[in-house]
This record gives structure tokens, C-alpha cells and sequence, in this order.
């Protein structure tokens, strides 16, 4: 795996200020000169927070674990290598709801001063976090259950103009593998009432609050007044886009990814996770995940396959 230069803290030491990284209760803590910041749990490698213009753009329960013990409610589960309960018939069938990475220990490769790819800045206007997690790394139970040789790259890139999120699925085995892959992002809002998505227009999606059956999605806006659980697959569009009050919130650009899932649990579903407090945070969040998950994706030995978001913060 290459590996980026480890250093503790980016610091400033005179002239112009920079961006600092640190660690710190199985975290790393990155920010920028301007005071946005990123949070990334390793357990998970689970961005927990993610500030600009001094707001916190995503959401985590009240009741989260942050110990290990389950995958986060909130900020942004990584979902690889199966999405939902898997399939008793294909090979990711013995895995756990939305896979191992959400539930494994991570390490955390490095940062470095990036050019951040579609982000406008780089240089000291953004950092990259780097995040790795292999077959060795994941527990016995993960092994056993899905026995492939793979290497996880997961790069978290700070810029003043947006995050993004990067994952790198590599086959290192001698057979191929099939997989998919979520970023399930729990976006902060003010208010689910008066929240509106755009970008999904005339796309087609697998409703899961109507026994999985195929819609389309004629209104060209989604509003979201009851527990919602959908997978909108080929979407042409690339970004979709939150709006609160009619007024652009946060965009989120799919980055070699096709598919998202818009969930929203609502009052019953709240109710029922013992990790989702306070009950009536629903009405704060709306997952918007971006993925993989229409089918599977076939990596064949050597081969890598690279998907992520790069989401945007209006003021
Ligand atoms: O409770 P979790 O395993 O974290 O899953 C939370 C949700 O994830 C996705 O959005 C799925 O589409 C939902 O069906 C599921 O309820």
C-alpha cells in the first residue's frame, strides 16, 4: 500500500497559516486556517463531523457508539462489501447488514497537502486524510464469512470549498470478487418539512417502502413527508442537490458512481433504533448516499475500482 508521509501536525511556523491534523480518541481531527474542519472516527474510518462557515453539515445521533461496539448512527458509515442484509445466495451472503467496513478498525495512512482533485483549492487550502484497511484487518468472524484478499484506500480531502470522500477497492487475491459499495452520508438539516432534493428527475428507483417494486421519479423535486427508503439506480445527473427553504443547502456530486439512496427513518423506524436519539432527530437528518449498489461490481485480480462524493456546503 503506499503510503503518504505521517506527519503529526501540519503547524504553522511562521508566515502564512496551514492546516493542522491530530489525533486523538481514535480520531483524526483536521482543519483549516479558515476554521472548517473534518472528523474521521477510525473505527469505521466514520467521518463524525464535518464543519464550514462554522456549521456542521452532518448528522450523529445523540446516542451513537463511538466505541466499537456497532457501526455509527450518523456522519458517514462506509458500506462495503455488500449493501443491506446481503443475499443468501452470493458470496457476501454470511456478511453482517451493509457489510464489514462500517464495523472494522481502520488505519490511518497519513495526510498530505493535496491537489484535491475537482476541489478547487489544494496546496495549504486543503488536506487529505488517508485511511487504509485490508484482509488482514478485519476480524476472524469478516474473514471467514467473505475470504478475499482486497486493499481499502479511503481518502477524506478537506478543501475550503467542499469534502471529499474517495474510496479505492483494490482485488491484492489470485480470484475476483464482487461488491458494493455506499457512503452513507447522514446530512444535517434545519427542518425535514422544508427540505427539497433535486437532481433525481426521471430517474428510476428500487422503492423499499413498497416491497422493493420499480418507480420512477416523475417530479423533478423530492419531498420527503413519511418514513422514505429509496435506490435510485443510473442516475444521469451527477449531483443531487439538499435545498432547505428553497435555498441550496449542501450538493452532493457523485465522483464515478451512478447509484444513491435516499433515506429518511421517520418517527416508527426512529423509535426502534435504540441508537437514534433524540426520536425525533429524523426531522434533523436526510441520509443522501452515494454508491454502488444496483448489482455488483466485478473486480478481477489486480484490478481497482475508485467511487466517492464530493459534497458542497452552501452558506
Ligand atoms: O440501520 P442500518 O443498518 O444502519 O441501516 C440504515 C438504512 O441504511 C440504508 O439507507 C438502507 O436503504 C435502509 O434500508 C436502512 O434502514
Amino acid at each position: 500500500m503506499d503510503r503518504p508521509n505521517k506527519p503529526s501536525a501540519i503547524s504553522p511556523a511562521g508566515g502564512a497559516p496551514k492546516p493542522s491534523v491530530h489525533t486523538e480518541q481514535g480520531k483524526v481531527i483536521a482543519s483549516l486556517p479558515t476554521g472548517d474542519s473534518v472528523q474521521v472516527l477510525l473505527f469505521g474510518a466514520t467521518v463524525l463531523s464535518w464543519k464550514s462557515n462554522g456549521r456542521e453539515n452532518l448528522w450523529v445521533s445523540d446516542a451513537a457508539k463511538l466505541d466499537g461496539s456497532k457501526p455509527v448512527r450518523g456522519g458517514v458509515p462506509l458500506v462495503f462489501p455488500a449493501f443491506g442484509p446481503p443475499p443468501k445466495d452470493h458470496a457476501t451472503g454470511k456478511l453482517p447488514q451493509h457489510g464489514f467496513a462500517r464495523n472494522s478498525h481502520w488505519e490511518y495512512l497519513g495526510s498530505s497537502s493535496s491537489e484535491s482533485g475537482k476541489l478547487a483549492s489544494g496546496g495549504d487550502d486543503s488536506i487529505k486524510l488517508d485511511f487504509g484497511l485490508s484482509h488482514a484487518q478485519i476480524s476472524d468472524d469478516a474473514k471467514n464469512a467473505w475470504p478475499y484478499d482486497f486493499s481499502l484506500v479511503y481518502s477524506v480531502t478537506l478543501a475550503k470549498d467542499g469534502l471529499q470522500t474517495m474510496l479505492n477497492i483494490q482485488n491484492k487475491g489470485d480470484k475476483s470478487f464482487e461488491f458494493q459499495m455506499l457512503l452513507h452520508t447522514y446530512f444535517r438539516i434545519d427542518d425535514i418539512s422544508k427540505v427539497s432534493i433535486n437532481g433525481l428527475g426521471s430517474t428510476s428507483y428500487i422503492d423499499k417502502m413498497l416491497n422493493a417494486t420499480t418507480q420512477t421519479q416523475t417530479d423533478p423535486t423530492v419531498r420527503i413527508t413519511g418514513e422514505v427508503d429509496r435506490v435510485y439506480t443510473d442516475i444521469k445527473q451527477d449531483t443531487t442537490s439538499i435545498l432547505q427553504d428553497g435555498k441550496p443547502r449542501l450538493d452532493v456530486v457523485r465522483e464515478g458512481l451512478s447509484d444513491s439512496v435516499v433515506w429518511n427513518p421517520w418517527i416508527e423506524k426512529a423509535k426502534g433504533m435504540s441508537d437514534f436519539e433524540p426520536k425525533d432527530g429524523y426531522k434533523k437528518m436526510i441520509a443522501v448516499e452515494v454508491g454502488a449498489v444496483d448489482g455488483w461490481q466485478k473486480l478481477e485480480p489486480g484490478e481497482t475500482f475508485e467511487g466517492g462524493m464530493i459534497c458542497k456546503a452552501h452558506l
